[in-house]
């Protein structure tokens, strides 16, 4: 666990805030977070977007905070996205709150099988609105769509939190893929 941004743990040597290269191989870079109660998804949802992989078996809890880097172009433009996976855990939060204020999207995650994942995302929206900037850029994701024999949330309620607060809105899969990319590519767009 890192207690200060720009000291994280990597899992792929990257870093997370270095000098631009001579020539940079993208055109802007854009911090995104993802968010949401531990278990909803957001290590494999970062994991299939990143390496199109999914880690079925084991879970393990993220802890504190770790990030990965990729590429998207959007309509010409080549974004790098740093993507931060924080620890779902109540005991971290005090550790992820300290990133909050330099993310420009933020990917907030609940699980369609689980009620409370979905009820806690007005308390995560609360948090955002007290530590992220104002201008920053949400979007709700229910993921575990694959999942539909125990599904507990409808889709119709998930479009209803997210019309409400304003924001948009997918359901996702982190086992099959099923607007991962998406999901990241209208961030960056
Ligand atoms: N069926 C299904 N299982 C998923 C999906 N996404 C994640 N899982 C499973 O859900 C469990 C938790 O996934 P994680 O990605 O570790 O959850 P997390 O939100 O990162 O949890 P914290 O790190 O504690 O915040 C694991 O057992 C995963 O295999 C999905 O889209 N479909």
């Amino acid at each position: 666990m890192t207690g200060t941004p720009g000291a994280a743990a990597t899992r792929d040597g990257d870093a997370p805030e270095r000098s631009p290269p001579c020539s940079p191989s993208y055109d802007l870079a854009l911090k995104v977070m993802l968010l949401g109660d531990s278990g909803v998804g957001k290590t494999c949802f970062l994991i299939q977007f990143k390496d199109g992989a999914f880690l079925s078996g084991t879970f393990l809890a993220t802890v504190g905070i770790d990030f990965r880097n990729k590429v998207v172009t959007v309509d010409g433009v080549r974004v790098k996205l740093q993507i931060w996976d924080t620890a779902g855990q109540e005991r971290f939060r005090s550790v992820t709150h300290a990133y909050y204020r330099d993310a420009q999207a933020l990917l907030l995650l609940y699980d369609i099988t689980n009620k409370a994942s979905f009820e806690n995302i007005r308390a995560w929206l609360t948090e955002i609105h007290e530590y992220a900037q104002r201008d920053v850029v949400i979007m709700l994701l229910g993921n575990k769509a694959d999942v539909s024999s125990e599904r507990v949330i409808r889709s119709e309620d998930g479009e209803t939190l997210a019309r409400e607060y304003g924001v948009p809105f997918l359901e996702t899969s982190a086992k099959t893929g099923m607007n991962v990319e998406l999901a990241f590519l209208a961030i960056a767009k």
